[in-house]
């Protein structure tokens, strides 16, 4: 990591029920993907939410999380900065694409032309022009999945959480969608924590792949 930019776990740790779940002590820099990875119920959306700040009080939470030089370990949810993939891409059914591209937008970008702009350039730089009136009930699996990144990086996060957000696609839309994700994360330089439970996901990301408890996964 190169100073202070990135996401830093330093020494996190969370139980329930005096049983530890995770154990992460980590650092993902500009543009680097980190892969959790484990069965069902071995923790891994738990590390996910203790990042999101959306982490039960049933758990107990040691450690701290750094984002860009920031203490952010009890930081409110909405001022964390980070942006969720999960699963399914949820997009609002009762807007167009571009209506649902626009709630990604930060709110300092303001006047309707400057945000129809960034909106048509971001449906562009992924292959999607001229799709901004479209009602997003007409869009295939992956140009939803597709839509549901830009509208998350149209935030721009500090940091990119991903849960499992390839599991649903078919092994074809999911390389695509998944090379799309990465290269995505990459050029726009977001420290990117992947969560999965599939070995071709951990490959594909490239980076480092650790158990919720930071044993080193070899693949
Ligand atoms: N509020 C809660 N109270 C008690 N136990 C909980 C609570 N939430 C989760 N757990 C338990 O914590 C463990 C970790 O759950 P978690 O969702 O992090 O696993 P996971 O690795 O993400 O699994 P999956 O791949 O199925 O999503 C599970 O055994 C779960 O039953």
């Amino acid at each position: 990591m190169t100073g202070d930019q990135g996401l830093l776990l330093d020494d996190l740790s969370i139980a329930i029920n005096g049983r530890t779940l995770v154990r992460l002590s980590l650092s993902i820099g500009a543009g680097e993907v980190v892969t959790i990875m484990g069965p069902s119920g071995a923790g891994k959306s738990t590390a996910l939410a203790a990042v999101t700040g959306t982490l039960s009080p049933a758990f107990d939470r040691t450690g701290r999380i750094i984002l860009n030089g920031k203490d952010i370990s009890d930081a409110p949810t909405r001022l964390r900065g980070v942006g969720l993939m999960f699963q399914d891409p949820v997009l609002f059914p009762h807007f167009s694409v571009g209506g649902n591209l626009a709630f990604g937008l930060p709110a300092n970008v303001s006047g309707r032309r400057e945000r129809r702009k960034r909106i048509e350039a971001a449906l562009a730089s992924a292959g999607l022009e001229g799709l901004a009136d479209r009602d997003p009930g007409t869009l295939s699996g992956g140009q939803k999945a597709r839509v549901a990144l830009l509208r998350t990086l149209l935030a721009e996060p500090k940091a990119l959480l991903l849960d499992e957000p390839f599991s649903r696609l078919d092994a074809e839309l999911r390389a695509q969608i998944r090379n799309f994700t990465f290269d995505r994360a990459r050029a726009a330089g977001i420290p990117t924590l992947l969560v999965t439970h599939d070995a071709e996901d951990a490959r594909a990301a490239a980076g480092p792949v650790l158990s919720p408890l930071g044993v080193r996964l070899p693949l």
